[in-house]
């Protein structure tokens, strides 16, 4: 069966099927002016992207080695072409497919790139991260940039920057796309909101974009995609969003995004896997069902990207991910360039992750695993018995501050799926228009919930931690820890759905006797991020039986005096410096050195059933 697909390069401002028309002209493009690393494709093999798939007699010979990684210095004045070759595998495209246009209704003339105004609007505040703190550590680390402009990551791509408003790097990005786009490894933990997603995607569409020549494996009849880069993230949702944002980066560069996730039928994931892939975004278990079935191979990768890379190491999915990335085909550390994001990362988990890299740099971006300061952090003290009717008044006041009659988005945090049923039903019934997701209901439901709260028109949200990492929804005005979760590194990811891309935010705990573990860890963070903490909490995290040593699943652990300063585990480790420690520790920023970071606490946490 001929699948229908897409050009990627076609226009789209006509979704009516047009009878085939003679390709166009093919226009000159420029080498780019500093391609010069062996990994590029050599002049004789460069295809422009317009004319990318036409021919599969052009595909290069099959091999089932993967390619050399990038080379460094990609660096440079973007020339205005984009170099290389790739075919995205599946049915060569037809001219008149049309890819849609993710920008939803723009097709008017792009924005010409203008230097960047402090009172333009951008969509973020780049004064909230003037003085953030910055510190790279691992040998030779490349030089953090400025401008999109400084860095080379070709037309299409720069194009597409400029359709998402990004008119600058956020701090995140300016250190971690030099870095990937030199091919090295990375560990990067940056603040919840800080545009972690595109200081990712960009650095793998451009390499894909203009990096040397595919080679996948061409088996007569085989319905194997195979792509070049893997994005796997831990939950549905995330991936959805991964899936969303990528496709608008690669919008018209030729690079096809496809996503699979679990809780969804197959059978269309299937058909666009069938239609050829080079951005795979993934659930681990979905994966892990499409290697077994044969209709992924991982042996073409280039790019390992794990977002909420500590979830992803973390008990309940390291089994999978070490399948995936271990024991499947996908080439070994050093051959692939591996990727590793979060806005938390424990040295216990930082250790573990190390396997996967090969001579990495590690990225911290404010502090490790610390919230940022844009989100005020209130925590009261209120018994089980009374948490309902102290939500019910912090509902009441904090109506939406425009328009009074209408709710501000609120997010609110329980701890089990019953529970999140039973709020959601108890505020519904009380006036309140909630709604919920968590793992019980199913994926429409918890898509159409989403969907329903990011659009105003359910403004509650009652959400297990399956909503607590990566989600990215505009005006979430308040973040409700009902329940206290009992990780501090997960109570820094449920806030961070407010407070995100330099805009404020509110966040607030209820604390009773039950989060008595969660006190030192508690304290400390809202110290760390400016916050004022209540006596009543210093008081708690003082008590020697609160002081976090020994409290469930705190996975900073390290009891008494512990700060949570962005570390580099090598650093602490004694096989650091070996083979020239003095290399490591490029710090930037007024990084404190103090830190205690890692070590012991972290443990026992099983498998939570909220998660995909
Ligand atoms: N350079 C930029 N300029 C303006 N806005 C940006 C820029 N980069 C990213 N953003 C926006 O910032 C928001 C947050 O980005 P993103 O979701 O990637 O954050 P994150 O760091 O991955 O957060 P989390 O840790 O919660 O997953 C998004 O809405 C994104 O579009």
């Amino acid at each position: 069966m001929a699948a229908p697909s897409r050009t990627s390069w076609a226009d789209v401002a006509d979704a009516e099927p047009a009878p085939p028309a003679p390709p166009p002209a093919p226009a000159p493009v420029p080498a780019p002016a500093a391609s010069n690393g062996p990994a590029r494709a050599d002049r004789s093999s460069y295809v422009p992207p317009h004319l990318r798939n036409r021919s599969s007699a052009a595909a290069p010979p099959a091999s089932s080695a993967p390619p050399p990684r990038a080379a460094p210095s990609l660096l440079g004045r973007h020339t205005g072409g984009v170099g290389g070759r790739f075919a995205s595998g599946g049915a060569p495209p037809r001219r008149w497919d049309r890819e849609p246009n993710p920008f939803g209704n723009e097709e008017e003339a792009l924005p010409e790139p203008v230097p960047f105004d402090e009172h333009q609007n951008t969509g973020i505040n780049f004064d909230a991260y003037e003085d953030i703190p910055v510190e790279t550590s691992g040998r030779e680390v490349p030089p953090a940039v400025g401008t999109f402009a400084e860095i080379d990551l070709g037309a299409a791509l720069n194009d597409n920057i400029r359709r998402c408003k990004y008119v600058r790097p956020t701090p995140v990005q300016r250190h971690a796309i030099p870095i990937s786009l030199a091919g090295r490894d990375l560990m990067a933990c940056a603040q919840t909101g800080s545009g972690k997603t595109a200081a990712f995607c960009f650095p793998i569409i451009s390499g894909i974009m203009r990096g040397p020549p595919v080679q996948r494996p061409q088996r007569s009849g085989s319905r194997t995609a195979c792509p070049l880069a893997l994005i796997l993230s831990p939950t549905r949702e995330l991936s959805m969003q991964i899936h969303e944002e990528a496709k608008k980066f690669s919008y018209q560069t030729g690079v096809k995004v496809v996503v699979a996730y679990g809780g969804a039928p197959i059978t269309q994931q299937l058909r666009d896997l069938e239609r050829g892939v080079d951005i795979l975004v993934a659930t681990p278990g979905r994966l892990v069902d499409l290697l077994e079935r044969a209709r992924v191979s991982l042996q073409s990768i280039r790019y390992l990207a794990l977002d909420e890379a500590d979830r992803m190491l973390d008990m309940g999915f390291e089994p999978q991910v070490r399948r995936i990335v271990e024991q499947m085909d996908m080439p070994p550390r050093g051959v692939r360039q591996t990727l590793l994001f979060s806005a938390t990362f424990p040295g216990e988990i930082q250790r573990m992750a190390s396997d996967f890299l090969e001579n990495y740099i590690f990225l911290a971006v404010g502090r490790v695993g610390s919230s940022t300061e844009l989100i005020a952090q209130r925590v009261e003290f209120v018994q089980e018995a009374d948490k309902r009717s102290h939500l019910m008044d912090l509902l009441h006041a904090h109506r939406d501050s425009a328009d009074q009659a209408k709710q501000a988005l609120t997010l609110v945090f329980v701890e089990t799926k019953r529970g999140a049923d039973s709020l959601e039903n108890w505020l519904c019934t009380n006036g309140f228009p909630a709604t919920s997701i968590h793992g019980d209901r199913n994926q429409q439901e918890r898509e159409y919930a989403l969907r329903s709260f990011k659009s105003g028109q359910t403004p509650i949200l009652v959400a297990t931690d399956v909503a607590a990492r990566g989600l990215d929804i505009p005006h979430v005005a308040h973040v409700v820890n009902f329940d206290l979760p009992n990780d501090i590194d997960d109570y820094v990811h449920r806030i961070g759905r407010t407070g995100r891309a330099g805009k404020s935010g509110l966040a607030t705990a209820f604390f009773n006797d039950n989060n008595s573990s969660m006190a030192k860890s508690l304290a400390d963070l809202m110290t760390e991020s400016n916050q004022e903490v209540p006596a009543w909490l210093t008081r708690y995290a003082a008590r020697p039986s609160y002081g976090g040593g020994g409290g469930g699943r705190n996975r900073r652990g390290g009891g008494g005096g512990s700060r949570f300063g962005g570390r580099d585990f090598r650093k602490e480790s004694s096989s650091f410096g070996k083979g020239g420690g003095a290399d490591y520790g490029g710090s930037s920023g007024g990084y404190g050195g103090s830190s205690t970071y890692g070590g012991g606490g972290y443990g026992g946490a099983g498998a939570p059933s909220a998660w995909d």
